[in-house]
C-alpha cells in the first residue's frame, strides 16, 4: 500500500507531546559518565512517568544496565536504547487489518466508549480500505443516540459509501443483519459496523453483542471477523482498564488507539502492547481521514523516543 504523503510528519508531529515529555523526564538524569544504580532508578521512574508502564520501564532499565556506553553516556544513546526496546515490544502486535474473508463481506465490529473516537475511526478505516480499492459499507449499529447515527451518515456521504441505519433506539442486530444481506447482494468487500460502547452496563452490552453474533451467524458463521476496540490515548492508564474489561465482555480481537496527538501520554500504546498480547491494527494521530494508518513499529518507536533520522 502506498504511504500517504506526510504520514511521517503527522506521526512525529502527533507524538511530539509524548516525546517531549519523555525528554523532559530524562533531562538531567543522563549527565554522568557512568550509569550507577541511583541513576538507573531515576531513569526507570522517568519511563514510568512517561506512561510506558512498569514492565517496559524495567526491561529498558535492564538493557541500559547491560550496556557499556564506551563513547560516554549521552541522552541520545539512552533514547536509542529506549527506541529499540519500544520497537521490539510493538513489533509482535503491529498487525494491519487485512481484508481476506471468504465469502465476502468481511464484517468488522467497532466498539469503544462514547467519545473514544469510534465514529471518526470508522470513517478513517473506510477511507483506508477505499484507498485499497475495496468496496466498503457502513452500518449504524450504535442506535443509542441519534447524534451518533447522524454523524456516521455524514461520514458515509463524504466518503461516498453506502450506509445502513435505523431509528434511534432501534434494534442493532436487525440493522447489522440487513447490512450483511445488502453487502452480500451488492458484492461489498468490507462492512464496518458501529456498535454501542456502553461500558456502564456490561450485561446489556454483552447481550447486544451476543445477539449481533447470533444473527450474523445465520448469514455467515465466520462473522464478525474482527471486533476492534477503539481507545482514546488521552485517557492514559484508563485505556488499559478498558482493554481489560472489553476483552472479557466483547471478545475483542484487536485494538486501535486514537488521539495520540492530543496527549503527552502516548507511552500508553507501549504499555498496552506489553501488557496485552493483542494485535494493534492502527493508530490515530489527528482528526482528518489521513490521520489513521497501520503503523511501522520502528517508526512509532522513533517518534515516541523523539529520534528522527
Ligand atoms: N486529536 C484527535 N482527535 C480525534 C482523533 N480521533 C477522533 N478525534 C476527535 O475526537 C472527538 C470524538 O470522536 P468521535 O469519533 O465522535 O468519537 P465517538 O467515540 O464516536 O464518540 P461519540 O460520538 O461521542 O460516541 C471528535 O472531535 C474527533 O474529531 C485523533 O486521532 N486525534
Amino acid at each position: 500500500m502506498s504511504e500517504t504523503p506526510g504520514w511521517k510528519d503527522r506521526l512525529f508531529g502527533g507524538l511530539s507531546k509524548t516525546s517531549s515529555r519523555l525528554s523532559e523526564n530524562l533531562t538531567g538524569l543522563v549527565t554522568k559518565a557512568k550509569l550507577d544504580e541511583a541513576t538507573l532508578d531515576d531513569i526507570e521512574d522517568a519511563l514510568i512517568m512517561s506512561d510506558l508502564g512498569p514492565a517496559t520501564a524495567a526491561s529498558i532499565r535492564e538493557k541500559l544496565a547491560g550496556e557499556r556506553f564506551e563513547k560516554g553516556l549521552t541522552e541520545d544513546a539512552v533514547k536509542q536504547i529506549i527506541k529499540s526496546e519500544i520497537a521490539a515490544i510493538l513489533e509482535p502486535v503491529a498487525s494491519a487489518l487485512e481484508i481476506d474473508a471468504f465469502p465476502r463481506p468481511q464484517v468488522i465490529l467497532v466498539i469503544g466508549v462514547n467519545g473514544s473516537g469510534k465514529t471518526t475511526t470508522i470513517a478513517k478505516l473506510a477511507h483506508l480500505f477505499l484507498e485499497q480499492d475495496y468496496g466498503v459499507m457502513l452500518a449504524a449499529g450504535d442506535t443509542f443516540r441519534a447524534a451518533a447515527i447522524g454523524q456516521l451518515k455524514i461520514w458515509a456521504e463524504r466518503l461516498g459509501v453506502p450506509i445502513i441505519s435505523g431509528p434511534e433506539g432501534g434494534d442493532s442486530a436487525s440493522i447489522v443483519y440487513d447490512a450483511v444481506k445488502q453487502a452480500t447482494a451488492t458484492g461489498i468487500d468490507v462492512l464496518i459496523v458501529d456498535t454501542a460502547g456502553r461500558l456502564q452496563n456490561r450485561a446489556e452490552l454483552m447481550d447486544e453483542l451476543d445477539k449481533i453474533r447470533r444473527v450474523l451467524g445465520r448469514l455467515n458463521p465466520a462473522a464478525p471477523h474482527d471486533i476492534v476496540l477503539v481507545l482514546d490515548a488521552t485517557t492514559g492508564q484508563n485505556a488499559l482498564s478498558q482493554i481489560e474489561v472489553f476483552k472479557e465482555v466483547a471478545k475483542v480481537t484487536g485494538l486501535i488507539m486514537t488521539k495520540l496527538d492530543g496527549t503527552a501520554r502516548g507511552g500508553v500504546l507501549v504499555a498496552a502492547a506489553k501488557q496485552f498480547d493483542m494485535p494493534i491494527h492502527a493508530i490515530g494521530v489527528g482528526e482528518t481521514l489521513d490521520d489513521l494508518r497501520p503503523f511501522d513499529p520502528e517508526e512509532v518507536a522513533a517518534a515516541i523516543a523523539g529520534i528522527r533520522e
